[in-house]
């Protein structure tokens, strides 16, 4: 583990990063022959995908022989494009390994070796991801109380499933008004996974927009994702919440906007959002915008609140007005 001088782990990503890029880097370790386990602890056969309930409709195959496949892919044809595409939603072109890593079904560590050895911008923005995920574990490590309290406190007084029930069940039905947060918030019951860009754009809608607890949304994460990670997930929601290690705490990503970047020609919205999906151009963003019969003919709900309203309640709350 990587420690600055005079602290007990990194509180910020970049400096993080340098003096984890320095570092030795291991070589991956064989699977051990036996796992000894303490007296007494039995063994119980696995159950197979067919004997559990309750999974995701869409949700991907499991397994070391699964991982190894994918990771073969993604060597040979996703990684040199990563960095121009890893926020591009509709593309789906990042690794989707996050539930092998995960579940330990492929080792870290022979992933950034053999980023490593393939080389270029891709692979060095995947070896930078990858960093992130130890980032947390040892913010984590040092700090265990912040997965369930702010690391740095905002003093906010979110509100709460007693003072905004209906807001927190439409954002976790994908029913929000904003299309490409309720894309996101599909994708995630539909597979149980989420891509990252969706991920953030949907934690701040509900952290800030909505001025939700931050600890709702991680626990409906938590029971969604197949890789629900402790660290991972409570520090991502934190950072984006602004009372976590983000060292801009007051940004708001703006859906729309958003949208229109990351899912230029809708084609993400038209995939999760069917009621939308015969709607033609930027409307599919917007669909509030659309007159009379158009409207009328959508099911659809209007937006929950207006994002200029929201955004003045979060300043307000943060006392930045
Ligand atoms: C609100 C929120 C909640 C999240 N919850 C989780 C979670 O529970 N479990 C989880 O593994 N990731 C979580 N992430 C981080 C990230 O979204 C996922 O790791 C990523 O989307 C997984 O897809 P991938 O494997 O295709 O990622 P790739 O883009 O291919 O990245 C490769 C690997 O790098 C790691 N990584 C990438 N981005 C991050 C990041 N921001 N933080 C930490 N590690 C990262 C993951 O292990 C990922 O598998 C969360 C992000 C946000 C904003």
């Amino acid at each position: 583990m990587v420690v600055p001088a005079g602290s007990d782990h990194f509180a910020v990503f970049t400096p993080y990063f340098r003096r984890w890029s320095q570092e030795r880097l291991r070589d991956p370790l064989g699977a051990p022959r036996t796992v000894t386990v303490p007296d007494g602890v039995g063994s119980e056969p696995l159950p197979s995908r067919d004997d559990l309930s309750g999974l995701s409709a869409g949700l991907a195959a499991g397994g070391e022989t699964e991982g190894r496949r994918r990771l073969a892919v993604w060597l040979r044809s996703g990684l040199a494009a990563y960095e121009d595409r890893q926020d591009d939603l509709a593309g789906d072109a990042t690794s989707r390994l996050s539930p092998h890593l995960h579940f330990g079904t492929l080792s870290p560590v022979e992933l950034v070796h053999r980023a490593r050895r393939a080389g270029g911008p891709g692979a060095e923005a995947f070896v930078r991801q990858l960093a992130w995920r130890d980032f947390h574990r040892q913010v984590l490590a040092a700090r265990p109380a912040a997965a369930g309290a702010d690391y740095r406190t905002q003093h906010d007084r979110w509100r709460s499933e007693r003072t905004a029930g209906d807001d927190i069940e439409a954002w976790k039905e994908g029913r929000t008004g904003y299309p490409i947060v309720d894309a996101a918030m599909r994708q995630l019951r539909h597979e149980g996974w989420m891509h990252n860009r969706g991920r953030l754009l949907t934690a701040s809608f509900l952290t800030k927009t909505l001025y939700v607890d931050w600890r709702i949304g991680a626990r409906h994460f938590l029971d969604l994702l197949v890789d629900g990670d402790l660290a991972n997930n409570q520090l991502n929601w934190q950072w984006m919440a602004g009372t976590g290690t983000d060292t801009r705490p007051n940004r708001v990503l703006n859906p729309v906007a958003q949208a229109k970047r990351y899912d230029p020609d809708g084609t993400y919205v038209r995939r999760w959002v069917p009621e939308l999906a015969a709607l033609e151009g930027p409307a599919v963003h917007e669909p509030w915008k659309l007159r009379g019969l158009d409207r009328a003919a959508l099911d659809y709900p209007d937006p929950l609140v207006e994002l200029s309203e929201g955004l003045a309640r979060f300043k307000r709350a943060r006392g930045r007005d």
